[in-house]
Order: structure tokens, then sequence, then C-alpha cells
């Protein structure tokens, strides 16, 4: 568990992480799925960092030890995958490097929930997905889920975040209408996006990308929050652009381009829900 007190976590305490992690431009290897790859590389273009699609299990061991931080996302898996995620896991726990989980789909079948579950247990910094999923992942009941998407609300997926962290040791961020991030104690509810989002696919994998340029920059609670104020923000001022969800991808990456500590406080806004007693 975190031991970070986030009481006084502000928008400028994100503006001054996106300025830092621009100002070391971080490698951040992704072993995603198929549909998020290019929208996940180009919103972490967009927004200062570096990426790379790596997966291959005979050059993950290498590539993590170049890498600033890392994703693992199970949306499109397979037992080849499969091996270099754990390799990629094992390899940046051991090397110090933060990594964050994205358990898509968790809860939809067995296989996907068994290895999320496997994942969840193997070092994660943070853990960041839709509420059906964090539900599913934390062994929730009425984790619902549709495929890939959720049914459920982040409000709801509020208590089974605060268990998966106390469990896994990660940081939970749930997203959706409102987003929370969590250690177990405390929590962060963070505003901002836009409903257009989840219309748009991979959103949230693009997002789980960026979390993980900001946790090369700093400690995962910090790193979480920063990056979803950052990010729901730029979608907040995409959404303002947009006639529906089809434009919603470039224009996101355009205002990530353009996101600073004005546009975070304009569209975003961090508040602390639970605190620990100092
Ligand atoms: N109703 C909403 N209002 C405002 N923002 C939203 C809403 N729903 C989702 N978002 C935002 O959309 C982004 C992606 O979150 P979401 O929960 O849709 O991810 P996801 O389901 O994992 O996405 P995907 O699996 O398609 O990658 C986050 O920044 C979140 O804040
Ligand atoms: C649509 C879809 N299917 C598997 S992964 C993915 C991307 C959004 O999670």
């Amino acid at each position: 568990m975190s031991s970070t007190l986030i009481r006084n976590l502000t928008i400028s305490d994100a503006a001054s992480a996106l300025d830092a992690m621009r100002a070391t431009r971080p490698l951040v290897q992704n072993i995603t799925n198929y549909v998020a790859m290019t929208i996940s590389a180009n919103v972490l273009l967009a927004v200062g960092a570096s990426p790379a699609m790596v997966h291959a299990v005979e050059e993950v061991d290498e590539f993590v030890a170049i890498s600033n931080a890392l994703v693992i996302n199970v949306g499109t898996l397979s037992p080849l995958w499969i091996e270099g995620m754990q390799r990629a896991a094992k390899q940046a726990v051991a090397l110090g490097k933060p990594w964050v989980l994205d358990p898509v789909g968790c809860g939809a079948t067995k296989f996907r929930t068994d290895f999320a579950v496997e994942m969840s247990r193997a070092g994660p910094a943070i853990i960041r997905g839709n509420a059906s999923e964090i539900m599913s992942l934390a062994g929730a009941a009425g984790a619902g889920g549709k495929g890939v998407d959720s049914t459920a609300s982040s409000d709801a997926a509020l208590k089974a975040g605060k268990a998966l962290a106390l469990a896994s040791g990660a940081i939970v961020a749930i997203t959706g209408e409102t987003d929370y991030v969590t250690d177990g104690t405390q929590v962060v509810a963070i505003t901002g996006g836009s409903a257009l989002m989840p219309l748009s696919t991979a959103l949230g994998c693009a997002l789980s990308a960026t979390v993980a340029a900001f946790a090369a920059v700093r400690p995962p609670f910090e790193a979480a929050v920063a990056a979803i104020a950052v990010y729901g923000a730029a979608g907040a001022a995409a959404a303002t652009r947009v006639t529906g969800p089809g434009h919603l991808p470039a224009e996101l990456c355009d205002a990530l381009h353009a996101v600073d500590a004005d546009m975070i406080a304009r569209y975003a806004t961090i508040r602390v829900v639970e605190e620990v007693n100092v």
C-alpha cells in the first residue's frame, strides 16, 4: 500500500507532473491489444512520451530494461502473449520499473479473468480499469460487464477497488463518469472527460498507457491522479470540438498535445474523498 499522503494533491500537482513527464519523455513499453495499439501510441506521443509496442517473449527482458515504464493490457489475449506478459512483469519488478495492469474484459471469460487475477498478483504499481473490470478482478458480486464494456458505475466499484488495492498492493484507478484512485485507504475522485469517450474504442487503454508515462516520473498514487486529470481535461476539451465520437480520438490527441495547467483547471477537478488520519 502506498504511504504517500494525498490530502493536498491538486491541479497544480497534476500540471507539475505533466511538465516533469514531458521533460524526460519516458519510453513506455506497451504490451497491449491490437485494437488499442495505434491510439495508445498516438496518445503517448501527443502528451509527450515515447511509445513502443513490443511483446515478443524473445525481447521483453531487454526491452523492459531500456524502458521507463510498462503497460500490460490483456485485451486480445493469447497463450504466446501471456508468456511475454509474465516475463515482462517479472523483469519490471526485478529492475524496479513501474508497470500498469489494464484488465480489459476481466469477468467475460474464465481464461481472461484467471490471467488478470494472476497478473494483479505480479506486482503492478497501478491497476486501471472500468468499473465492471475492477469489480470482477476484486471478486466482487454484481460486476456485470458486456465483453470489454462496463455495465456498472465507478461509484458502485469503489468498495471493490479499495479491497483490490489492499489485496494487490497496487494503486487502483477506476474510470467512468467519475474516476477514482485509491490505495485501499485514501480515495481521490477526479472529474473531467465526456460521455462520448466510452463510445470511441480503446480510450481507456490509451489512458492506462498515459498513467504508465506519469508513473515514470511520480510515485504511483500521484501518477495515476495526475494522468487521469490531464487526460480527463483533454477529453472534455476535445469533446467541445466534435459532434460525435468519430473525430474524438484525433481531437483528444490535439488536446493532449496542447494541455497545460489552465486546461486542466478549466476542465478537470481533483477531490480527496477519503483520507488517512495523521
Ligand atoms: N460518462 C462519462 N463521462 C465522462 N467521462 C467518461 C465517462 N465514461 C468514461 N469516461 C472517461 O473515458 C476514459 C476511459 O474510461 P472508460 O471507463 O470508458 O475505459 P474503458 O472502459 O477501460 O475503455 P476501453 O476498454 O474502451 O479502452 C476515462 O478518461 C474516463 O474518465
Ligand atoms: C474492443 C476491444 N476488444 C478487445 S480489446 C478492445 C479494446 C477496448 O478495450
